[in-house]
């Protein structure tokens, strides 16, 4: 098996330790977000920062704006107003060129988890590897190149699927094309991971077994992790801190280890838990 490192760059990891977290992978700024402009803004003035190796999740009732920010936080939607910035440089002034090079470095997982059906895991793992790459000249050669493949087999390695790297996405179960898809964005040797409720649609056990392995990348290999969640344990058990957004506002912004599943329950009720200014 390939060692982690040697397919991922050395700068897309800090050391594996948590304690040498600095800097701010991602910082975001006042930013705002409305669809119409006859509507009233799905979030406001929306500010936190992400330590680099931090894993976060944003939880919040439904139609809060999360998946709206998550977008906003790689710009696949741009805001009204605010700032993005990602490893210090400014996302919202950047140019087309420069957002595609950026947005190579980030994986997606989504609930609909976006893979061809078609095709086998191994395939679509290796469509991956295409983020960033202007193309079309050349994707067949780099597609079909040794290092690539050895490459995409051992992402899916690292999530349990190499048995089934041949068996087409189609006739996969819920849980294991979401690791495929999980495996995809591993291709792109991403310093950031986000995901957009991962878990949805997995029963109980795969959704441990979903939320266990973000966490492992996050953890070992230093991956800053940013994800949605409406299973509230999740949030307290697998990121390091909680944000909370209702409202319009972010309305929650604490250690998970300082928060109990009750607290995170009240959230949605109450509205008692302001981030401190
Ligand atoms: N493309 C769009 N055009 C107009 N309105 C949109 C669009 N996408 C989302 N919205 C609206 O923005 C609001 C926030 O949606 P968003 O999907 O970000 O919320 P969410 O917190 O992720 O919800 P859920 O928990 O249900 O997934 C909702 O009222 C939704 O109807």
């Amino acid at each position: 098996m390939l060692p982690l490192t040697r397919t991922l760059p050395a700068d897309a990891f800090c050391s594996s330790s948590r304690q040498s977290r600095t800097s701010a992978a991602v910082k975001v700024e006042a930013l705002c977000k409305r669809y119409d402009t006859n509507t009233p803004n799905i979030f406001s003035d929306v500010s936190f920062s992400i330590g680099t190796g931090e894993s976060v999740a944003i939880i919040g009732p439904n139609g809060a704006g999360k998946s709206t920010l998550l977008k906003c936080c790689v710009r696949l939607l741009d805001p009204d107003s605010g700032s993005v910035f990602f490893n210090d440089q400014c996302l919202t002034t950047m140019t087309a060129r420069d957002l595609r090079r950026f947005r190579s470095r980030i994986g997606f997982v989504f609930q609909k988890h976006q893979l061809i059906s078609g095709l086998s895991a191994l395939s679509n793992v290796l469509h991956g590897s295409l983020a960033g790459r202007p193309g079309p000249r050349g994707w067949t050669r780099h597609l079909a190149g040794r290092q690539t493949c050895e490459q995409a087999m051992h992402c899916l390695e690292l999530v349990g699927l190499s048995e089934v790297a041949q068996r087409p996405v189609g006739r996969l179960s819920g849980g294991q094309s979401q690791r495929v898809a999980i495996a995809r964005a591993l291709m792109q040797s991403p310093a950031l991971l986000i995901a957009d409720e991962p878990t949805a649609s997995l029963d109980p056990q795969a959704s441990e077994a979903l939320m266990g392995l973000l966490r492992d990348l996050s953890t070992k290999s230093g991956i800053t992790l940013l994800f949605v969640s409406h299973e509230l344990r999740h949030a307290t058990d697998y990121a390091d801190r909680v944000l909370g957004l209702s409202g319009g506002t972010l309305q929650l912004d604490r250690a998970s280890s300082s928060l109990c599943l009750n607290e995170l329950q009240d959230f949605f009720t109450l509205e008692k838990y302001r981030v401190a200014s």
